[in-house]
């Protein structure tokens, strides 16, 4: 039977009985969808993100080719792998095709055997891919996005914020007396404290732009771009109030008898002339400062005075 999390496969011919075949021959495996000409090709691409399109080279209207450069051209759809299916055999054609970034190509008739053998072993390449992506940018422990996706993500909307002349507002966590902590309880239970921890702040983000990240050892960073100091702070307000909630037992801690965190904020005003680094150091002596005055609370720096 079909895995609930089966692989999608857009097959794309204007032929119908070439669509019935090959969709007869995916289903038992994957989740097919079925489009008969370019145009729906591309709006079913974009509407169900297909893992792989089954690509007709000659179709009335659109062929394979203009599908294919459309989809390299959306960055929404540029990496959706695409298998030429063809009736032109001559290798100019194969070439062509596979020139045009297609993973591959298949001439009609095709043995039904091997098709399914191509169509398994791109999608194979597919879930390889995401595996090395999401080992790239996710933190193992936490789930959430790691340094490097962070870092990544920070300059792009930093960029995106100066350009626009938008707020920009960045958030370090730190949880407090961790070590205490780990002391107390052993390890294995600060990974699942820290772990809870990223739980609210991830579901404290609010936007699809938000990013909530784990920076270093007990500390994230949370991305707000589009979100003023105010509204930051609300949102912080909102995970230490979600932590306060679940009142995990710390008892060692000099703060609190529960698990608390300290947060340095920063936002980016539109007519500041501030750096990335200098936002992000800003957002670091705040919770240095937030440390200092007896940890469990936020300092958020007073957005600088229009000019
Ligand atoms: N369980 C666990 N502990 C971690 C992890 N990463 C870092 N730590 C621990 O977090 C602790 C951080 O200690 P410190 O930097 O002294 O900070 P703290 O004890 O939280 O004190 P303040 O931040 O000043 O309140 C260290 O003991 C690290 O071993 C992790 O992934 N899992």
């Amino acid at each position: 039977m079909k895995p609930a999390e089966a692989q999608k496969v857009l097959i794309a011919d204007d032929d119908a009985v070439n669509r019935e075949v090959l969709g007869e021959l995916l289903k038992p495996e994957y989740t097919v969808l079925l489009a008969k000409n370019g145009a729906q090709a591309l709006e079913r691409a974009a509407r169900h993100q297909p893992d792989l399109i089954l690509l007709d080279v000659m179709m009335p209207d659109m062929d394979g080719y203009e599908v294919l450069r459309r989809l390299r051209a959306d960055p929404q759809l540029a990496h959706i792998a695409v298998i030429f299916i063809s009736g032109l055999d001559r290798p100019e054609d194969e070439a062509a095709g596979l020139k045009m970034g297609a993973a591959d190509y298949i001439v009609k008739p095709f043995n039904q055997t091997v098709v399914m053998a191509r169509v398994a072993l791109h999608l194979q390449v597919v879930r390889q891919r995401r595996m090395l992506e999401r080992l790239a940018n996710v933190d193992g422990l936490t789930e959430l996005a790691n340094r490097r996706r962070f870092d990544e993500v920070y300059e792009l909307e930093w960029q995106r914020a100066r350009r626009n002349g938008r707020p920009l507002s960045l958030a370090l966590l730190d949880v407090d007396a961790f070590k205490q902590y780990n002391d107390r309880y052993g390890h294995p239970a600060g990974d699942r404290a820290l772990r809870a921890v990223a739980r609210l702040a991830a579901s404290g983000m609010r936007r699809p732009s938000d990013l909530a990240a784990r920076y270093g050892g007990e500390e994230l960073a949370l991305l707000m771009p589009e979100t003023d100091a105010h509204e930051a702070k609300l949102v912080l307000d909102g995970i230490r109030e979600e932590l306060a909630r679940l009142a995990i037992p710390h008892e060692t801690s000099s703060v609190a008898p529960v698990l608390t965190v300290s947060v340095g904020g920063a936002t980016l005003a539109p007519w500041a002339r501030e750096q990335s680094a200098e936002l992000f150091e800003a957002a670091d002596t705040q919770l240095y400062r937030a440390k200092r005055a007896g940890r469990n609370r936020i300092v958020w720096r007073i957005p600088a005075g229009q000019p």
